[in-house]
């Protein structure tokens, strides 16, 4: 059987999840959009830009052409920033190989659309969901390209190509556990960087832990509102992929949705953090998508709705903390 991966997008996850499958026992081709990058994958074994430091496997090799990488492939990771997945795959579907399992990696809504990866994937691809898989999880790229130990979600429709992939990626320092719950896998991954950009903000503004505890346990509760009404399982949201990485990404100084809420907080515009750095925060389009998704579906969701009023630049981080405390109260777990 072929053990060829490819992986499409040589940013910090992409390159990271390549050590993840080379130390599986795959062989594992990156496609990258910028020569230099490939170029320094191949002859010096790092990705400089995204990955500093760190040694990749004698496994990993990358390009810049997408038909090389994809030659031969059974499974197709995709590591792109989730709003430039539908442009990306739509020039690389012909090439994907007709039985091929497509892994999102991806962490967010499309805007506009209101689809998740997954569905972006099903939709340019015409794959059915058994050749659609998602892993999500507590996982910061940093950690993991550094071997620290993590466990993960595969979550695939069908079972049998959800563990075919669990065996792919488990090795020494990464755990995954299989899940049908595609849904609630994307809605807990993609909703976790709005609520870090709001923990972010907390900090940014100077507050302690029982302000970001706050947010972090509502936000939550926001999150598994909007998943379960789109049928997701509730257990999903309390797992790695909800729960794990929540706090994850809400607790680490790693993480860039919530390093974005931080300069948020501390005062920055929304242009000058995007212009601060090379890399993506998902949070800050997909506040959009999730509050317009919660919307359609009659959910009530704050914290989508103030994150979205900050990074618009309609509210100040402030005003935002200040609006969280102000609103009609009410029971607990309504
Ligand atoms: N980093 C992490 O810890 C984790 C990230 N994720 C998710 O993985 C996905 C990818 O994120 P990550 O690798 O961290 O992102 P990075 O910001 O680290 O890297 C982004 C990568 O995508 C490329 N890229 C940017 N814009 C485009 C475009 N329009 N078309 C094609 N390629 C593009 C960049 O290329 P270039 O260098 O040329 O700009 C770069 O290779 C996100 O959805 C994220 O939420 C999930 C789990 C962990
Ligand atoms: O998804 C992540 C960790 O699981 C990475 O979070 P950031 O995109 O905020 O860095």
């Amino acid at each position: 059987m072929s053990k060829k991966v490819a992986i499409l997008g040589a940013g910090s996850w992409g390159t990271a999840f390549s050590i993840v499958l080379a130390d599986g026992g795959n062989d594992v081709t990156i496609w990258g959009r910028r020569e230099e990058v490939c170029a320094a994958i191949n002859d010096q074994h790092e990705n400089v830009d995204y990955l500093p430091g760190i040694e990749l496997p004698p496994a990993v090799s990358a390009t810049h052409d997408h038909e090389k990488a994809l030659a031969g492939a059974d499974v197709v990771v995709l590591a792109v920033p989730s709003q430039s997945l539908r442009e990306n795959l739509t020039e690389w579907a012909p090439y994907v190989g007709k039985d091929a399992v497509m892994v999102s990696l991806m962490k967010g809504v499309e805007l506009g659309t209101l689809d998740r990866m997954s569905e972006v994937i099903a939709e340019v691809t015409g794959a059915g969901p058994e050749r659609i898989a998602v892993i999500s999880g507590p996982n910061l790229a940093k950690e993991i390209a550094r071997r620290e130990p993590a466990a993960s979600v595969v979550a695939c429709a069908d079972v049998d190509v959800a563990q075919m992939l669990q065996r792919r990626v488990h090795s020494p320092a990464f755990r995954p556990y299989t899940s049908v719950d595609v849904l609630g896998c994307e809605l807990g991954g993609a909703y976790k960087n709005v609520v870090a950009l709001s923990v972010g903000m907390a900090v940014g503004l100077g507050f302690g832990d029982n302000t970001t505890a706050s947010v972090i346990t509502r936000g939550l509760a926001e999150t598994a509102r909007l998943a379960m009404k789109l049928g997701a399982n509730p257990l999903t949201l309390m797992g790695l992929a909800g729960l794990g990485d929540l706090v994850a990404t809400c607790s680490s100084p790693l993480s860039r949705n919530r390093t974005f809420g931080e300069k948020l907080g501390k005062g920055m515009t929304t242009d000058e953090v995007v212009a601060s750095t090379r890399q993506v925060a998902e949070g800050a389009k997909s506040c959009s998508s999730l509050l317009a998704l919660a919307t359609q579906s009659g959910v009530d969701a704050p914290i989508a709705h103030h994150v979205d009023a900050v990074v618009a630049g309609t509210m100040t981080a402030k005003d935002m903390m200040d609006a969280f405390i102000a609103r009609d109260t009410k029971a607990e777990t309504d």
